[in-house]
């Protein structure tokens, strides 16, 4: 003991561990026992620590859905899930909590995850959101998306063209992920600054967009739990950063890209608005009154951003989880090209989006992709700044985080019988839940409420365009590939299959 007192520096240390010990015990105990969220159900140790996310997510891979799943199991349809916050599934109370009326703001600490802090998906307060939406809202309208549909119908016709020509008995594989990809990259780029990349015309169909999306998906659970990382990777050059993490190198380009496009817009060197009969955002936007109010460089760029790969990963994913499906069982494929031979006499002359939405089997078909592919994955946290919420016995206080998880709840088995199968039947003739309610209320993919998809009518229109011009003229054949090539086993922000995965791959037959 002597001797130790002749080091001042080890009592330092021995009083820092015994302090941070009593700190650690007395936080877990308020946590547990005295917070106000003590009186939640779920497990004792997700109440007393935000690790266990960490360990899931990070850790595992995206595992903590899975995780919140079991839990409610156990627990019931309201849980503690962390130390700060309440998730609830229950299929009714969906469109009540994200009802339009709501008002709720999302959580301040997740607005640098995706390095674009300036876009409307990541403005945090209601009505800064309500500003901002209203400006970007009015270009994807269901009229204006419906003007749009031809342009969409005419690169299905060419992804078409080029299966026909560079594929069809060549033995040839397709990634149809990869090919969806560059469609729904080429009709969104033209759409929004009136630029086409050509994506369709890319060997493989391979668009850097849609690779710098997926690898930008890999990396939200580290940034989501801790957000310096972002900053971090932000202040280096990017030249460490692709030897660092050779994937972000792609991301990167992407938002060099992106920044670019801007820049050519906003000085006059991109003038292809003048050229299309449509309004293109990045045009309309810069030249607006919203410009004198602070439109920057770096707003517009967070927005293209944003809107690029909110749109881009979202759809692709539909459409090759709806592709996998009909080619899995022939009778879907049979019952939904029937369809479409009776009502497209001749393939070269493809009939309106609006004709099409009214095809009754393409409708189910639509309908149950867009359930089983689930959209984004991730639940949807909110807090409410002005009151408690209510959710049975129980009250939320105010500007505590609460959440909901589309995964679980388009998986409901009381809503959804045998929620895990592909079944388009389920959507035929104006189904209703046994609450009474219609079969759509409940198909809560694109979020509902103020924050609902700004564009859900453009993937609806390029869902419909792309299954009814594809399976109208393709013959394709499932090439190894199987269901564990759709299934989720992670969630990155979006559902992700195994890292095994080659993707759904066919033969063009
Ligand atoms: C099948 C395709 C799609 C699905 C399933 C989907 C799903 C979603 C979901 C669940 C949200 C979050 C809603 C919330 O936070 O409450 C969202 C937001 C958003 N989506 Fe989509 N989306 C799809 C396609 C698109 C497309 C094609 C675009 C662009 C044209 C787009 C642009 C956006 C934007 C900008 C937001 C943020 C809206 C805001 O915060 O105000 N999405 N989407």
């Amino acid at each position: 003991m002597a001797i130790l007192s002749l080091l001042p520096g080890y009592r330092a240390i021995v009083l820092a561990a015994l302090g941070s010990i009593v700190y650690i015990i007395g936080l877990a105990v308020y946590r547990l026992y005295l917070s106000p969220l003590a009186k939640f159900p779920g497990p004792k140790w997700t109440a007393a620590t935000g690790w266990v996310e960490v360990y899931w997510d990070v850790l595992k891979g995206g595992k903590f859905i899975f995780k919140i799943e079991e839990w409610h199991e156990k627990y019931g349809p309201i849980i503690r899930i962390s130390p700060w916050e309440v998730h609830i599934r229950d299929a009714e109370f969906y469109d009540q909590l994200y009802s339009v009326k709501s008002r709720f703001s999302k959580m301040p600490h997740l607005k640098e995850r995706f390095g674009i802090p300036l876009s409307t998906f990541d403005v945090i307060e209601h009505e800064h959101h309500h500003r901002r939406r209203a400006a970007v809202g009015p270009f994807f309208t269901r009229q204006k998306v419906i003007d749009f549909s031809p342009y969409i119908t005419t690169r299905v016709a060419k992804l078409c063209a080029i299966l026909e020509a560079d594929y069809k008995s060549t033995g040839k594989i397709v990634t149809l992920n990869e090919a969806f990809g560059a469609l729904v990259s080429d009709a969104l780029t033209w759409y929004t600054y009136a630029l086409s990349y050509n994506f369709l015309e890319y060997p493989d169909f391979k668009a850097p967009f849609t690779t710098a999306i997926r690898n930008l998906a890999y990396a939200i659970p580290m940034s989501t739990q801790f957000p310096w990382f972002v900053a971090v990777m932000k202040m280096l050059p990017e030249k460490w950063i692709g030897i660092l993490d050779p994937q972000m190198k792609a991301v990167f380009e992407f938002h060099g890209e992106l920044r670019n496009q801007i820049r050519r817009i906003g000085n006059g060197d991109n003038d292809g608005h003048k050229s299309v009969t449509h309004r293109t955002v990045f045009h309309e936007l810069l030249a607006s009154d919203l410009k004198k109010g602070g439109l920057s460089e770096d707003l517009l760029h967070h927005e293209a951003a944003s809107i690029t790969a909110a749109g881009i990963d979202t759809t692709k994913s539909a459409l090759t989880m709806a592709s996998f499906w009909i080619l899995q069982k022939p009778d879907i494929y049979e019952k939904l090209h029937q369809e479409l031979v009776e009502a497209i006499p001749d393939a070269e002359n493809m009939p309106s989006l609006t004709d099409l939405e009214k095809l009754p089997y393409l409708y189910a078909v639509v309908q149950e992709s867009l359930r089983m592919s689930y959209g984004v994955t991730e639940r949807l946290t909110r807090t409410n700044p002005s009151g408690p919420i209510q959710y049975g016995d129980y009250i939320i206080p105010a500007d505590t985080a609460f959440s909901m998880t589309s995964y679980l709840q388009l998986r409901s088995p009381e809503i959804f019988y045998q929620p895990d199968e592909f079944i388009p039947e389920r959507w035929l003739n104006n189904p209703v839940s046994s609450t009474g309610h219609p079969l759509s209320r409940y198909l809560s993919v694109f979020g509902k409420g103020p924050r609902m998809c700004l564009g859900m009518n453009f993937a609806q229109a390029e869902m419909y365009l792309a299954l009814a011009g594809v399976f109208r003229r393709m013959k394709f054949e499932l090439y190894q590939t199987d269901r564990s090539d759709v299934d989720m086993t992670g969630s990155f922000f979006v559902p992700m299959p195994k890292d095994e995965s080659h993707g759904v791959r066919v033969l063009v037959k």
